[in-house]
């Protein structure tokens, strides 16, 4: 778990629960689900570097290794694409109501959806925080998420949104030749909310010309990644793998096509009610209470 701007992602203080670790590993954001002893999810930050994968999979395993499943460790991608990986822990009690994540890492950043996350422009004007997640359409990926931005000096942009049972984060580091986002949503309603126009909304944000996917179905409703096409990207590689407890997880490549490059919308035009990419005319996303 991420946390900036000075608000956890986790809600209240009496709900949210933090334990601490040996190693100076502590555990945070675990949510009970269906009663304190069972897990659903949980998010650890660690501040010592990381050495390994196998060194934090029995660091995991020390926390959520005794819950039914055990704790199960993965690494997926194409074998052809060394650099291109992705690390999973998943360890469960046994998931009751279903649950989706989704995951997205972009590189190679559209530079004028990334020169958005200066605090400077070229004309002088300082950008808040505020500005550059209504600016970059940050807002209109949920609309209905309450935001926690912060921008960094003189570069750079976090937030952390929350909607009822639903989260999100954003992590931005714009500058050009190592130029990077990354999106997390968790807990919204599938059924409110597509797959392709989730994406599509993140990408419209950021114009990447390559990212990955990861989406990890719980509990049911493993349809929902329906790995359809991307307008403007083309997928490299597709990964399926199955979690105990009927999970999946979908992990998907894609770099932009060469001949229809995603063609960024304007800047500087609010993006409401547009429906263009398939959107409901009220861009309205309805979640879980
Ligand atoms: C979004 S932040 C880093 C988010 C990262 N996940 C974290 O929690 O540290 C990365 C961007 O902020 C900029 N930045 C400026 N000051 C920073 C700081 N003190 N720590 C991390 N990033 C900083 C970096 O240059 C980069 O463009």
């Amino acid at each position: 778990m991420e946390s900036k701007g000075g608000k956890k992602k986790s809600s209240s203080s009496s709900s949210s629960l933090h334990y601490e670790a040996p190693l100076g590993y502590s555990i945070e954001d675990v949510r009970p689900h269906g009663g304190i002893k069972k897990f659903q999810s949980a998010a650890y930050s660690n501040p010592s570097p990381h050495r390994s994968f196998s060194e934090e999979v029995s660091v995991l395993n020390g926390f959520f290794g005794s819950l039914k499943s055990g704790g199960n460790a993965f690494v997926i991608g194409d074998a052809s694409m060394p650099s291109r990986k992705w690390h999973v822990y998943h360890a469960t009690e046994k998931p009751e109501a279903p649950m989706i994540t989704l995951e997205m890492c972009m590189t190679g950043l559209d530079p004028e959806r990334a020169s958005i996350f200066f605090k400077k422009s070229v004309d002088g004007h300082v950008s808040s925080a505020k500005e550059m997640t209504k600016l970059s359409g940050i807002s209109d990926i949920i609309p209905e998420m309450e935001i926690c931005d912060f921008d960094f000096e003189p570069c750079g942009y976090s937030m952390n949104g929350m909607h009822g049972p639903a989260f999100s984060t954003v992590h931005v580091t714009p500058e050009d030749g190592f130029s990077y986002a990354s999106y997390e949503a968790m807990g919204f309603n599938p059924d409110s909310l597509s797959y392709l126009d989730l994406i599509e909304r993140v990408l419209s944000c950021f114009g990447p010309s390559e990212f990955s996917v990861a989406t990890t179905v719980l509990g049911g409703g493993s349809t929902w990644a329906n790995k359809g096409d991307i307008y403007g990207y083309t997928c490299d590689s597709m990964v399926e793998q199955e979690l105990p407890g009927g999970g999946l997880l979908v992990y998907q490549t894609f770099a932009a096509s060469s001949v229809t490059p995603m063609s960024p919308r304007s800047i500087l035009n609010n993006w409401q009610g547009k429906d263009d990419n398939g959107f409901s005319s009220e861009g309205e996303v309805v979640m879980d209470d």
